[in-house]
């Protein structure tokens, strides 16, 4: 498969790695030095760039007719028209806040913790989040995903960074050198406390599921999610 990668950052050089490790090639690499490419040797793009340009790469791979995979979070408030656009030129197109197994299996966990919670008025729900300190936005994507998913099972209604209504649920991020991702929902009552918390210890799995998920996505149409790719929940 020929691999186009829009971003060549820590985690499009991740991708590269593992890509050619599974016999695919490298078509085309586009950083901020060369926004003015074209797709015509490619069969599949690979977005993992910067929030103010993922949807003009995204949009520029389905006009050529490529299917494009994006984990590049931050910009999630325009994923709607990414979708119709997508739908109206019959692309095909996957985001997902977190490309990693461990993650996606850890947001299976979390949606039935959330359910379970949902008839309990004692506890308290809190995430947390930490990365490496080059990370542009905050909360991270999959600090949103975990509120959201929460958002559906419970009373809350959103997500703030600030200090929580009763209805917020507080999202605290953090900022360390060289962490690469760590999540972790707190339930705190007066009595007890339950935490479920996952900790990447690399890059390579949010890479290696970007590989996979770019090859499973080669020849379909429509959006899709990484629910779709592993099967899981
Ligand atoms: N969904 C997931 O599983 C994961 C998502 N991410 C997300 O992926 C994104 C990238 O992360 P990371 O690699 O760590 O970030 P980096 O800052 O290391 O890399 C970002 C890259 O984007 C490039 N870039 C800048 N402008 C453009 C442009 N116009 N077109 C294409 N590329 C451009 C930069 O190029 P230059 O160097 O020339 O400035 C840089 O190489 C972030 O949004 C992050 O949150 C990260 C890990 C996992
Ligand atoms: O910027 C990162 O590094 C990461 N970003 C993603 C996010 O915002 O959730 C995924 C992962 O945690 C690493």
């Amino acid at each position: 498969m020929k691999i186009a990668l829009l971003g060549y950052g820590k985690m499009g050089k991740s991708i590269e790695t593992i890509a050619l490790n599974r016999n695919h090639t490298i078509s085309l690499i586009v950083s901020d030095s060369n926004s003015d490419y074209d797709f015509s040797n490619s069969d599949v793009a690979i977005d993992f760039s910067i929030p103010s340009v993922a949807v003009s790469n995204i949009k520029k791979a389905i006009d050529a007719g490529i299917p494009v995979i994006s984990g590049t979070t931050g910009w999630l408030e325009q994923y709607q028209d990414v979708l119709d656009y997508c739908n109206s030129n019959n692309g095909t197109f996957l985001y997902a806040s977190n490309f990693s197994l461990g993650v996606n299996i850890f947001f299976e966990l979390n949606k039935r913790l959330s359910e379970l919670m949902s008839n309990t008025s004692e506890y308290t729900t809190e995430i947390e989040e930490i990365h490496h300190t080059q990370k542009l936005d905050a909360p991270s994507g999959t600090a949103i995903t975990l509120a959201e998913q929460i958002i559906e099972n419970t009373e809350y209604t959103n997500w703030t960074l600030d200090e929580p209504k009763p209805n917020e649920i507080h999202i605290e991020a953090k900022r360390i050198e060289n962490v690469p991702g760590t999540h972790e929902i707190s339930y705190n009552s007066e009595i007890d406390s339950i935490n479920i918390k996952h900790t990447a210890h690399s890059r390579q799995g949010f890479a290696m599921g970007a590989v996979i998920a770019a090859e499973w996505i080669k020849d379909k149409k429509g959006v899709f999610s990484m629910k779709d790719v592993l099967n899981i929940g």
